[in-house]
């Protein structure tokens, strides 16, 4: 760790004598008070948080003493006064601060503890506009910016772990320079991601989809051991209130999760959450963030069997997700080659025990499934910026395709169609899918040409004795030439799915005739980049 910024004006350590404590969640307050207390350190505190204290029997201040002017209007004034900010920023040691203390009866206050009203629970919860705005703090940050301002004296607590830091500082004589600089530094990042959360909000209630200044803030949900690679430095941050994945998900066992294993695990999940458990069990095993193996099946065994026998050398240390609880049958299945994580919604006991023999395998269990057509924004870094769009909620559906071919498709042939494309869809570009009957047979990603997606994705197929005949074939794009698709129907495919729209369009469907397919338009690009 770097050694802390010099601040030759601030002393090294601060026995604290007065506390100031307001807090909208009250758990562990009474006893960390009582530990204050017994510090010898006064409490001073506002309406509900001073009512708690003096209920566990112990000697505290109300501000309002403090201030002489009462709480008011419906809480909104409380600690928004001289006595209060002066006593939070005073430099102790500069004469002239000293003489405005004295002057104005302002007593320092060397400790606050403040957590905020609650805001983002109450967006999650659905409040109301009004209700939303009431729980807007407006004392509470104003307090955490002027003591945080003030660290060269004061210790600014945000969170209970930090307060207990701080009570454990005092057993050691006071808080230490060191220490109120970090709590400084966390008490900006809180105040932060707390108006980042209030302008977020507000944007969405005005209709913004893209304000003039966008904030960000999300919680370190870990740190890893490098990034993509081994000389990257890497760390998880979490938004409020995350979509269930990666984000919510407990780790129930194996090694700690890599910046590359939560990048994959992501997408696997989001793909099998485009598969509703109501229809049936679904199974995607993703690799470097492709799928390699995608099936539905009338088991969820059956299922993730079809997806290994899509590509079973490329699932080698791949990442599984189900979209419904994992079974012991399943767990069993999986466990037979080396897999890196797998993740659920929810794991039957002895789905769990079957991992236990794997003590590397990583299970990851979210909590339930995201809905796939939910909106939100994404986010991607590039040099000097971000980019930021919705959320990819396209799904099509039958009612939706125009059959632009003269042969119209069974059936059976547009049942592949779809589940092609909703697997196209979480391919990267250009992405070929080869599918029937619930299962994916050829997957072809991330090449410079559709063309080349479609013979890799038939290589793959012929490798692991998969048949083609038949199959449904969909691209996440249109076909800007009719190779990809010549190429596709001499792989076997006899159905088609893509978005349309090439200038060239007359000329593949021409082709598409001339070859006897059936050929779908979604009219929705899918692209993944
Ligand atoms: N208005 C103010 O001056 C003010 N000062 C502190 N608060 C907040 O009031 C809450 C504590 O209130 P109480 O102690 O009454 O339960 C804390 O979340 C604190 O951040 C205030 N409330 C809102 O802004």
């Amino acid at each position: 760790m770097p050694a802390a910024p010099d601040y030759p004006s601030a002393p090294d350590l601060v026995a604290p004598k007065r506390a100031l404590l307001s807090v909208s969640d009250k758990t562990g307050l009474v006893e960390a008070a009582q530990v204050l207390h017994a510090a010898g350190v006064e409490l001073v505190s506002t309406g509900g948080t001073k009512a708690a204290i003096a209920a566990a029997g112990l000697p505290v201040k109300d501000v309002s003493d403090l201030t002489g002017f009462p709480e008011m209007m419906d809480g909104r004034v409380k600690t928004l006064h001289p006595i209060v900010h002066g006593g939070l920023l005073g430099v102790r040691d500069a004469p002239e601060h000293a003489k405005a203390m004295a002057d104005h009866g302002i007593g320092g206050i060397d400790i606050l503890y403040v957590n905020l009203y609650p805001f983002e629970a109450t967006v999650a919860k659905g409040g109301d506009y009004a209700e939303c705005v009431e729980n807007i703090d407006i004392g509470g940050p104003a307090m955490i910016r002027s003591a945080a301002k003030n660290h060269g004296y004061v210790a600014v607590c945000t969170d209970p772990s930090d307060l207990a830091e701080v009570l454990e500082a005092l057993k050691a004589g006071g808080t230490t320079l060191a220490l109120r600089q970090t709590l400084a530094a966390r008490a900006y990042a809180r105040t932060a991601a707390y108006d980042a959360a209030i302008s977020t909000w507000f944007a969405a209630q005005l209709g913004q989809d893209f304000p003039a200044r966008k904030a960000i803030a999300g919680t370190l949900r870990q740190t890893m051991r490098y990034g993509e690679n081994p000389h990257q430095k890497a760390a998880f941050y979490t938004f409020p209130n995350p979509r269930p994945g990666v984000a919510t998900a407990a780790q129930l066992q194996g090694k700690e999760l890599s910046y590359n294993n939560i990048n994959d695990t992501d997408a696997a999940f989001e793909l099998i959450a485009e598969f509703d458990p109501a229809a049936g069990p679904a199974v995607a095993i993703i690799k470097h963030a492709n799928p390699c193996g995608v099936a539905v099946g009338a088991t969820q065994r059956q299922a993730y069997e079809r997806a290994l026998a899509c590509d079973p050398t490329s699932a080698f240390g791949g990442i599984v997700a189900v979209n419904s609880r994992l079974t012991r049958e399943a767990a069993e299945a999986m466990v037979e080659i080396f897999t890196e994580v797998v993740i659920a919604p929810e794991a039957d006991d002895d789905a769990i025990a079957v991992f236990a023999a794997k003590k590397n395998l990583r299970l990851l269990v979210t909590g339930g499934l995201p809905d796939a057509l939910s909106t939100g924004d994404t986010f991607k870094s590039v040099a000097g910026g971000f980019l930021v769009q919705s959320r990819d909620d396209a799904r099509i559906k039958a009612s939706d395709l125009k059959i632009v071919t003269k042969r119209q498709p069974t059936d059976e042939e547009v049942r592949d169609m779809l589940f092609a494309f909703t697997v196209g869809k979480h391919v990267k570009s250009n992405a070929i899918v080869y599918a029937r009957a619930g299962q994916t047979l050829g997957v072809g990603a991330g090449q410079m040409n559709r063309k080349d997606s479609a013979r890799i994705a038939a290589l793959r197929a012929a490798d692991f004795g998969l048949d083609l005949k038949g199959c449904a074939c969909a691209s996440e794009a249109f076909f800007p030439f009719a190779d990809g698709l010549i190429q596709a129907a001499e792989a076997g495919a006899t159905a088609i799915i893509q978005p349309g729209g090439s200038m060239r369009d007359p000329e593949v469907i021409e082709a598409a005739d001339k070859l006897g397919l059936t050929m779908a338009f979604t009219g929705v690009r899918v692209f993944r980049h």
